[in-house]
């Protein structure tokens, strides 16, 4: 495979990629815009970039919104009592069926990693079972990456910690915990401990629910921070949420940052999840609750923006698209400025990509896989502001999806 007359990140010239055995094996400058032969493909001056990257998903509840009641209040905790009400109906077909119609979404707007976070406070671990079971069938096509996620706690649900045991037994590639959500500080605390011993056990990342909430005394993420620096696994470790940080004092997220910048840790942020879950217990004025992305960035640290949810307990909207995400989260977060602009989809793909854990394999270079996805637009700038379609989207050079545009069929009507 040939593209040529695709722009790349950072770049205003136009590039010639060729792909080998599913790898880039030249990218070159081209002198301008170049005409296309028949054997070539032809970016026509779109971006082409590396895939966007979910970090953090649900897929076990997605498409479950309203059943079999919705969210009247939508708070978090009752998001979970509903999805709690969801468990008992869950079989293997449900949720395979469910799994495959969301990624395909995600596919279809440029996605080729997940990381999804699957329930363990499920006696059965059907979900957890039913997900490594896809991610290992499904890897050829998309990566994915399984948490054992303990949704009603690991020290306060009957053998929360067993059962996440025996997930990370399974397969699980991270382990999870939802601090916050135990019923008591000394119970939180621990539990931080418990999933950072079994990480370490069985040599597994870290992605930690932790302070999803409005409570300024939340403060579960500076156990979780000096933890990974106390092991040294930071770059392994992330936190997601953390939308208590919102509401902290600025003189303690002050001297928490030192810890967090000292501890390497990831951060994911889900700006359409928080700023719908959160602040719903204040009058006016409504605090937004997503966590400081714009400070947490300038001071050097790693952070990425998530979906969370397609129409699910916690979340009724959502349609696989994290430019949308990325779209909200820059308005949340006031990061409007051109240099935001400029380097935006940092927040979904490189960002993303080192949550992960990705290692050298993700990106655009002579050597690597030959994934990539190419959108309409020439920068990041004009993909964010256009919300651009996905064009095409390539994997270890095989194409996975292409789209023609959308057109208008009727002539213009000013110009
Ligand atoms: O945001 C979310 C979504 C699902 N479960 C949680 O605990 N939090």
């Amino acid at each position: 495979m040939e593209i040529i007359n695709a722009r790349l990140r950072h770049s205003t010239e136009y590039h010639r990629l060729v792909i080998r055995e599913g790898r880039f094996s030249r990218i070159e400058v081209q002198p301008g815009l170049l005409p296309v032969s028949d054997e070539q493909l032809d970016a026509g001056g779109n971006l082409l970039c590396a895939p966007f990257v979910e970090p953090h998903i649900h897929l076990d509840a997605a498409l479950t919104a309203g059943e079999p009641d919705w969210n009247h209040s939508g708070t978090l905790f009752e998001g979970i009592e509903r999805w709690g009400q969801r468990k008992p109906m869950l079989s293997e077909t449900d949720i395979r069926q469910r799994v495959l119609k969301t990624l395909e979404l995600l596919v279809g707007r440029g996605v080729q990693h997940v990381r999804t976070h699957v329930d363990t406070t499920d006696p059965s671990l059907l979900g957890l079972h039913t997900l490594c079971a896809l991610r290992d069938e499904l890897r050829d096509r998309i990566d994915i990456q399984v948490v054992a996620f303990p949704q009603e706690g690991i020290h306060s649900f009957p053998d929360g910690e067993k059962l996440l045991e025996s997930a990370v037994e399974a397969g699980a590639d991270v382990v999870g915990g939802i601090p916050h959500f135990e019923y008591t500080r000394e119970l939180g605390e621990a539990s931080v401990k418990t999933l950072v011993q079994l990480a370490l056990k069985y040599d597994k990342l870290i992605d930690v629910h932790c302070d999803e909430i409005d409570d300024p005394a939340s403060r579960f993420l500076e156990v979780l921070a000096a933890e990974a620096l106390f092991n040294d696994i930071g770059d392994r470790v992330t936190a997601s949420h953390t939308t208590a940080m919102h509401s902290y004092d600025n003189a303690y997220c002050s001297r928490l940052f030192r810890l967090l910048k000292r501890s390497n840790i990831n951060f994911v942020s889900c700006p359409t999840e928080s700023i719908h879950l959160q602040g719903r217990f204040d009058t006016y004025p409504k605090r937004r609750g997503v966590t400081r992305v714009k400070e947490l960035n300038a001071a050097g640290m790693n952070v990425c923006f998530g979906e969370d949810s397609i129409f699910d307990p916690w979340y009724s909207l959502g349609n696989g698209s994290l430019l949308r995400t990325l779209d909200f989260g820059l308005h949340i977060c006031q990061m409007m400025g051109y240099e935001d602009f400029r380097t935006a989809l940092d927040f979904i793909t490189d960002n993303s990509a080192r949550t992960l854990n990705l290692g050298e394999d993700y990106g655009i270079a002579e050597g690597k896989p030959a994934s990539f996805i190419l959108l309409q637009g020439e920068n990041d700038y004009a993909v964010l502001r256009q919300q651009s379609e996905v064009l095409l989207s390539v994997r270890q050079g095989k194409i996975l999806l292409q789209r023609q545009p959308a057109q208008i069929l009727t002539p213009p009507v000013f110009v």
